[in-house]
């Protein structure tokens, strides 16, 4: 018999200049998804999953539009996938309107998780406050209790601030000062040499970022009695790039020296061991197929080149991958109700409710590693961590902000053998 066609709708960002341009790799990552799923004879038997996207450029405006265009076409849709931050709000903010709920794969802001806003939402994308409880974690095995922010006046970055700083009241840590800059970070520099800070978590975009560095070469805030927390995905020789175009004042060498020993966190958003996954992919497997995908789209991997949301298309294959299990569970579910998904319509809140059940206990082993969802349908995430040593990032350990458990390797360097202070200690004259 002919299979019923159950449809969704995706909105990429895949062209534009602002924001992130993930889509590029995100929506190759969905396809691979859907169709390893319609492949799945354990999966939605008797139906065929079907994905309708448009770009959105990550650009909340024309979210908006390809969303309208989504939902004004038949036929009807039954959940969406998104990216961007600033797309993911407008998107998740008016879906519930139409009983749509929406799955975000390239989203970070921790504005995100309301539920009072966002009723509808899921994201297989981390908050960027889970770089948090790892930061609190590394300042406690430091005995580091008096550190400073400095951050770019960015709403992303506010309000992870602000999550970082609740989280630092409650761990007894000092915050000595709070800086922000918007493009220029000279004056914050400034107040932060004047605090003596010594410890000091940096959250900006990569461009800012190098703007930070130059500037803590020139005003000698970095060496051994320094230790700078910074985000961890930036392509990798970040500090290196576009030094000339972006009229950064300090050369490559100098660069380097202002890097030396500085700390990052971030999500593990690719699954860190060779377990097969629900897939019957393993990490690698999946990496290879979408270099295979990357190439037919003109894409030179070997080249270097990544297309933008590379780092998070395991992201985006593992959202198709939750929405097939949670479809699946819904229709066992309605069937016991003597109803259909396929009966879904943007006026019916009793099937968006059995989905949004389903998704809320969802958890599988995607590529991006162990997938589920907070009660707020944020992304359950591991961090990594990696400190900067002689120009190259070395795996410090990973940390669990779920069961609150770290997997640390002492691999850590300090330019002067031991761990640098959060003050300076007044030499006592005995
Ligand atoms: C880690 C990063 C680059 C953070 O921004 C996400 C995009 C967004 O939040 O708009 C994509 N992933």
């Amino acid at each position: 018999a002919k299979k019923k066609e159950l449809h969704i709708g995706g909105i990429f960002p895949i062209n534009g200049t602002g924001g992130w341009q993930g889509g590029q790799a995100c929506e190759p990552a969905a396809q691979m998804a859907l169709l390893d799923v319609n492949n799945n004879k354990d999966l939605l038997s008797g139906y065929t999953l079907k994905l309708h996207w448009y770009d959105s450029e990550c650009e909340p405006g024309r979210g908006a539009a390809v969303m309208y265009q989504l939902l004004y076409k038949d036929p009807v849709k039954v959940m969406l996938l998104a990216g961007c931050s600033t797309v993911c709000t407008t998107v998740a903010e008016a879906a519930k309107k139409w009983n749509l709920i929406v799955l975000c794969y390239g989203a970070s802001s921790p504005a995100l998780s309301n539920r009072q806003r966002f009723e509808t939402l899921f994201r297989t994308h981390p908050s960027a406050t889970v770089h948090n409880p790892t930061r609190i974690k590394l300042m406690q095995k430091f005995g580091w209790s008096r550190v400073a922010i400095l951050q770019q006046a960015e709403e992303v970055f506010i309000s992870t601030v602000e999550d970082l700083e609740e989280r630092c009241k409650v761990a007894k840590i000092e915050i000595v000062t709070r800086q922000s800059f918007l493009t220029d970070p000279t004056e914050a520099v400034r107040n932060l040499k004047r605090q003596d800070a010594r410890i000091v978590v940096g959250l900006f975009y990569v461009v800012a970022a190098r703007r930070v560095l130059c500037e803590i070469f020139k005003q000698k805030l970095y060496g051994k009695a320094y230790v700078w927390f910074f985000i961890g995905w930036y392509e990798d020789k970040w500090y290196e790039f576009g030094l000339e175009d972006e009229g950064i004042n300090c050369t490559k060498e100098e660069m380097r020296q202002a890097a030396e020993g500085h700390l990052t966190t971030e999500a593990v958003m690719w699954n860190q061991d060779n377990r097969t996954t629900i897939s019957g992919m393993t990490e690698k497997d999946f990496r290879m197929r979408l270099h295979a995908e990357l190439s037919k789209k003109g894409f030179d991997i070997d080249s270097g080149r990544l297309p933008e949301g590379y780092q998070e298309a395991p992201l985006a294959y593992d959202a198709v991958w939750a929405l097939a299990l949670a479809f699946n569970k819904t229709i066992e579910k309605l069937a016991e109700q003597g109803k259909k998904l396929e009966e879904f319509s943007y006026t019916n809140r009793g099937i968006r409710d059995e989905i949004y059940n389903a998704l809320n206990t969802t958890s599988f082993l995607g590529v991006s590693g162990k997938t589920a969802f907070s009660e707020k349908g944020d992304r359950i995430a591991l961090t990594q961590v990696e400190q900067m040593i002689n120009g190259t990032y070395n795996l410090l350990g990973y940390y669990d902000t779920e069961n609150l458990i770290m997997q640390w390797y002492n691999k850590e360097k300090w330019t002067s053998e031991k761990v640098p202070q959060d003050r300076t200690i007044e030499k006592t004259v005995l």
